[in-house]
């Protein structure tokens, strides 16, 4: 389930410099690095005439190497700069392209446009004019191609500094960064690309990928695959359709503790009583549609005193702020960006980072959802998910994602991949139940979404 790595800007630059200390050339390095990305923009444009906007750093120095390789390729290339080469490879790559070199805010638009400004240098929002010329360039284009990152956004934080257009294409050189996954940044780019550029990237941040699912074994039963406990309250639905997740998601049962006599899907057993004891559970799933009350917040206690492995949602979640000591270790926690404030207040850093802290502090698996969807362990592992269909703005769909993570969990015994393994099918189903769905929907859309993945 884990991708490629994402590395902030001082890690990459820390990757970088191992690679020279070792005994890498630096220019060597950046012609890899061009020639990674001019093969990525051959594939897409072929013989159309391109425009390169080269900046005054090393991705600028990138922006003139694949001038090079696409010229000799017989691309009709033009080179358009914001001022002159600072780095000595960009001076070098930029003497290399031995070709003429525009002045960007007065070249003329071509059918194909790379953007070569800034990468992970960015240090502030570009100036207006320039973000403007930016923005007019890549209007004019057909195909849009960002080496590195799109200008303007900021490496780290996925925030936007400066006007900057939607890009067809991001080139990520090495690693992915934040901002590739991030949003609002992650959401300028339409198809994200890693390029290997041959230097070793470790990291345990990495972006969330396909899992490798596994079929119950011919001996499987209902309690070998796992059993689920789903405690319900005073929104009766919300649990219902929580349960219908964690059974989809492959657990061989589910029990929703629940008021008798409302509707639920007929594989799932509805329990009256919070007899949790049952030592074959093997997730407890607490918290869509439990309520707020002194009943709920009873009913939680006995969840969390029952002492199975746990998934922490909704009002289950609210009713832990202030007290996430109470939280067990190795739980899931499932906040939206309004349940995290609450429970973990106002953090430092990037979602990244502060998804982590969270796990650090809480000692429990963090799913920082929305967007952009974040999965922290307390170890310090983090798997980071692009883009989710914006359809998913829409009531229940969180319950159903709890509801995986607890299938998954009782599935798997490991709440880092359940979490992981959750999110993923959460975003794939509802790619597969397109546009306007309701939550529901995607317990439909769950078994082809598990069964692409076996
Ligand atoms: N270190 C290396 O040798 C390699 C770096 N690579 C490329 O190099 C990039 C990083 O290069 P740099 O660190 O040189 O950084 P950038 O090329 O992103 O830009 C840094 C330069 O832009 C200036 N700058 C920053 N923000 C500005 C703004 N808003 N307006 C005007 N000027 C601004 C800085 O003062 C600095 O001169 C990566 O994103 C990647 O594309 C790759 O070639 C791989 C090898
Ligand atoms: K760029």
């Amino acid at each position: 389930m884990v991708g490629g790595p994402v590395l902030t800007a001082a890690q990459m630059r820390a990757a970088e410099q191992a690679a020279f200390d070792a005994g890498v050339d630096d220019y060597g390095l950046m012609e890899t690095a061009g020639a990674a990305a001019a093969a990525i923009i051959w594939r897409a444009g072929h013989r159309r005439d391109t425009l390169i906007l080269c900046g005054p750093g090393n991705n600028g120095g990138d922006g003139y190497v694949i001038a090079r390789i696409l010229r000799d390729h017989g691309v009709p290339v033009r080179v358009a700069a914001l001022g002159e080469s600072r780095t000595p490879s960009g001076q070098r790559a930029r003497a290399a392209w031995a070709g003429p070199v525009e002045d960007m805010m007065t070249a003329a638009p071509a059918t194909q446009l790379v953007d070569a400004l800034f990468g992970t240098g960015l240090a502030r929002g570009l100036d207006e004019g320039v973000a403007a010329r930016l923005c007019a360039l890549a209007g004019a284009a057909v195909l849009t191609h960002a080496v590195d990152l799109p200008s303007g956004v900021e490496t780290d934080s996925g925030a936007i500094l400066s006007a900057v257009p939607q890009f067809g294409t991001c080139i990520a050189l090495g690693a992915y960064k934040p901002a590739h996954l991030l949003h609002p940044a992650a959401g300028v780019v339409a198809r994200l690309m890693l390029a290997d550029i041959g230097i070793a990237t470790p990291g345990t941040v990495r972006r969330l990928a396909a899992p490798k699912l596994a079929a119950p074994d011919a001996g499987a039963h209902k309690y070998s695959r796992g059993l689920v406990a789903v405690v319900g309250g005073a929104m009766p639905g919300a649990a219902a359709l929580a349960a219908g997740a964690a059974a989809h998601a492959g657990a061989g049962m589910v029990r929703l503790h629940a008021a008798a006599g409302q509707a639920i899907p007929h594989a799932i057993v509805s329990q009256a009583a919070d007899d949790l004891t049952d030592p074959r559970i093997r997730a407890l799933l607490v918290g869509p549609g439990l309520g707020r009350d002194a009943q709920a917040a009873q009913r939680l206690a006995r969840a969390l005193a029952a002492g199975h492995p746990t998934v922490l949602d909704a009002d289950a979640l609210m009713l832990l702020a202030g007290a996430i000591e109470r939280i067990p270790a190795g739980a899931i926690l499932t906040p939206h960006e309004g349940e995290f404030q609450r429970l973990f207040g106002d953090l430092p850093g990037s979602k990244i980072d502060r998804a982590l802290a969270a796990a650090r502090k809480s000692g429990a698996v963090v799913v920082y959802k929305g967007a952009d969807s974040v999965i922290a362990a307390p170890d310090g592992r983090a798997a980071v998910a692009r883009g989710a269909s914006p359809w998913l703005s829409t009531a229940g769909t969180g319950d159903v994602l709890a509801g995986l993570c607890a299938g998954r969990l009782a599935v798997t015994g490991d709440p880092f991949r359940a979490a992981g393994e959750a999110v993923w099918l959460h975003g794939e189903a509802a790619r597969r139940a397109g546009a306007a769905f309701v939550a529901d929907d995607l317990l439909g859309a769950l078994p082809a979404a598990i069964a692409a993945r076996l």
